[in-house]
């Protein structure tokens, strides 16, 4: 099948990766063409396992990029994986995948069979049918031979393990408004449907967008919970690790996303928790479990800087921040912990010197007047105090290191750090 993905992004690349891979011919556009490159040269614009293999399979053959919207008359079907990030008020800004549209719609008038969009992006419920379905048909025109569907895939993967997580899911959701979307989204899939045989969830447009968000913010609120047990554990005296095992083997509770510590990330869960909520608003409702799941979440780097400080006065002195990724295996820093832990540093006038395995270059534009360091160790080296913000698993293996800190104080923001002896160690909820 030829398909067309505009946006080349963490989820526009990966899903163009393994959907050349499944046989597919595919096309990506993007108005960044220094992506437009890497991609037509096998290289993969993000840092992502397992993608740039693909890529470099696939780019420049089977897998073309272009700037040209032209190219998506030559497609059966077009995915959108466009941003849709947060306005002021924290509603989703809509005006990427709007131009889109417009554009989308343009090129499709001259082509003489129909046409499938499918909107991958995270939306508000009614976006798709509402907004973009409107913009497509108005852009290609009344002359047109043709008719443009529009259905709604949501993307569940995760960063750091993008691949994977596509190609082995445990739902796939095909929100359609008829028969013919569905029967050609089944063809996209059939390689993935028949390999891995995930649940496959057949329902409406509306549904498809909401089910994203109910996921995000389930997710969500179920990280703020074990963060707000964590903290009341920490009190007692009590490791929310040992509680989160117990209670984890109630399948009814399930043992992920019990890793209390610093907080959640990323960006989605930000995005799409304030999303929800402005969403809720906008229609007099008020989302309190909603808030007060944000609310959990902006105090956790605060807890974690007043565990540091019960050791060491911060002003004037050398703190490591060890992670600046918002999860392992991940450059990406959007909604990273590690933003609100260096800011409340800098308030209290530290030395801050940061560490991360791939993040850095990023953090230096948001931080461009802190210390980098090239190690984990040469950032430890004459500190008085570290803070732990990121799960990279190379932090684990952290020993001696520690004996050179001025003062060997260190608070784990992600239960990450195996050595205990000779050091002054917190966990955060733990
Ligand atoms: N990142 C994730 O893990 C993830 C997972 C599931 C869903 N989502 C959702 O998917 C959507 C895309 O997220 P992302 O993280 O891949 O975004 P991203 O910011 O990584 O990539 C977006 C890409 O779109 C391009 N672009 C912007 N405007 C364009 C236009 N008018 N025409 C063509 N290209 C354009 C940008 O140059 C960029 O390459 C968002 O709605 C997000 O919420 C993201
Ligand atoms: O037990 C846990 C699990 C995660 N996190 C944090 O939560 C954030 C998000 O992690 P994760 O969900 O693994 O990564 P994302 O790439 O943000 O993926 C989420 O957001 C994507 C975009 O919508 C969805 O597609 C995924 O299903 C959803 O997991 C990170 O800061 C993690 O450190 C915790 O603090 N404790």
């Amino acid at each position: 099948m030829d398909i067309s993905i505009v946006g080349s992004g963490y989820v526009g690349t990966t899903i163009a990766a393994c959907f050349a891979d499944f046989g597919h011919t595919v096309t990506t556009i993007d108005i960044d063409e220094q992506v437009v490159d890497q991609l037509n040269h096998g290289t993969a614009p993000i840092h992502e396992p397992g993608l740039n293999e693909l890529i470099d399979a696939y780019g420049g053959n089977r897998l073309q990029a272009t700037t040209d919207y032209a190219a998506v008359r030559d497609t059966d079907v077009t995915f959108l994986a466009l941003p849709t990030p947060s306005n002021a008020d924290g509603s989703i800004d809509t005006s990427a995948i709007e131009a889109s549209a417009r554009t989308l719609g343009e090129a499709l008038a001259t082509k003489d069979s129909d046409h499938l969009v499918v909107v991958k992006s995270t939306v508000i419920p009614g976006t798709t049918e509402d907004v973009l379905y409107p913009l497509l048909n108005d852009a290609a025109g009344e002359e047109t031979n043709q008719r443009i569907d529009v259905a709604m895939n949501p993307e569940f993967l995760s960063q750091g393990t993008a691949v994977t997580d596509f190609q082995t899911p445990d739902k796939v959701v095909f929100g359609t408004r008829t028969d013919s979307a569905t029967e050609l989204l089944t063809a996209v899939f059939e390689p993935l449907l028949a390999e891995s045989e995930p649940a496959l969830v057949d329902t409406g447009v509306r549904e498809a967008e909401m089910i994203k968000y109910a996921n995000n913010a389930f997710l969500a609120t179920k990280i703020s919970l074990i963060n707000e047990l964590g903290n009341l554990c920490k009190e007692y005296g009590v490791d929310a690790y040992e509680v989160a095992a117990a209670i984890g083997l109630d399948d009814r509770i399930g043992e992920q996303f019990l890793r209390s510590g610093v907080g959640w990330g990323g960006s989605c869960f930000p995005k799409d928790t304030r999303a929800l909520i402005a969403a809720a608003r906008d229609v007099n409702y008020e989302p309190s479990l909603l808030e007060a799941t944000v609310e959990v979440n902006e105090k956790q780097p605060k807890r974690l800087l007043d565990l540091l400080k019960k050791h060491v006065d911060v002003s004037d002195r050398r703190i490591a921040v060890l992670g600046l990724a918002f999860k392992s295996g991940t450059d990406d820093i959007r909604g990273s912990r590690a933003k609100p832990t260096i800011e409340r540093l800098q308030e209290h006038n530290a030395d801050i010197v940061a560490y991360d395995p791939v993040a850095t270059k990023h953090m230096q534009e948001t931080f461009p007047d802190i210390d980098y360091a090239e190690s984990a160790a040469a950032a430890l080296n004459g500190a008085h105090g570290a803070v732990v913000v990121t799960d990279w698993d190379e932090f684990s293996a952290l020993d001696e290191e520690f004996d050179q800190m001025a003062d060997p104080v260190v608070v784990d923001g992600r239960r990450v750090i195996t050595r205990k002896d000779d050091i002054i160690y917190e966990g955060i909820t733990w």
